[in-house]
């Protein structure tokens, strides 16, 4: 389980996370919701330690990772897909894999699941990644980062910007690595599309997690949508 217990982060002199909780429980989809600027991106990076965490503490399955360098958390297991994706736009498919398996010294078992699971990326290998579709791009960010062989992965706004079949194809690779065993955290703003993947759902404003409920407590009505979305 990740557990982020009472920090307070920020950027400089700016605090933007204030004594906010947080857990992801093991093999479950965790969906992060909120409004713009509430604060869900700046958890994502304080809990791969691009942001610095002031107070509190970060763990995974017990052990703190709040202070270990940037280039540390991913070796911990901890997976991420930024916002933009940030791939290797000039290299290929093939070479944004093998970055990816490198960082953990993962070979061809892991290489060969990734490109299981994205069929389209294995069509592909040769391509340059900027010429990649959006929702292609956003596979093999997705898949660059499975490369780790993570514990936990963070995804923020995967859907974002791609059209109605690639969120679909997206979700139900999210769905099928829960099947694995896979703790996801995952920031998304489409309640149609939390319903159908969450296990649980953190609501956020103004730097704290305000609301943690199960999906079973949530129905596409839920006043927590209206108050922390505003749809
Ligand atoms: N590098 C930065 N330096 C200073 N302030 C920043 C920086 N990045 C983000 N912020 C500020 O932190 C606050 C939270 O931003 P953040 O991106 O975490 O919100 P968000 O909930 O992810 O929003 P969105 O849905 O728009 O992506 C905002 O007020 C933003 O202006």
């Amino acid at each position: 389980m990740l557990r982020v217990e009472g920090i307070t982060a920020g950027y400089g002199p700016v605090t933007i996370l204030r004594d906010l909780s947080f857990e992801a429980r093991a093999g479950q989809v965790t969906c992060i919701m909120g409004r713009n600027g509430a604060g869900k991106s700046t958890l994502m990076k304080a809990i791969m330690g691009l942001v610095p965490v002031q107070s509190g503490q970060i763990t995974l399955a017990g052990v703190p990772v709040h202070q270990l360098p940037a280039h540390k958390v991913p070796q911990q297991g901890i997976a991420y897909v930024p916002q933009g994706r940030r791939l290797f736009g000039p290299l290929t498919v093939a070479e944004n894999i093998e970055i990816g398996l490198l960082a953990r010294k993962k070979g061809l078992r892991t290489r060969n699941f990734v490109l299981d699971l994205f069929p389209r990326l294995r069509e592909r290998l040769d391509q340059v990644a900027s010429t990649l579709s959006g929702g292609e791009q956003q596979m093999l960010a997705i898949a660059r980062a499975l490369c780790l062989e993570p514990s936990v992965l963070l995804l923020d706004e995967p859907s974002e910007g791609l059209q109605p079949s690639m969120i679909a194809l997206i979700r139900d690779t999210v769905l099928q690595l829960r099947e694995t065993g896979l703790t996801t955290v995952l920031v998304e703003q489409r309640v149609d599309t939390v319903l159908r993947m969450a296990d649980r759902v953190a609501f956020m404003a103004h730097g704290r997690v305000e609301a943690e409920v199960s999906r079973k407590e949530l129905t596409a009505e839920s006043t927590l949508f209206q108050q922390f979305v505003g749809v």
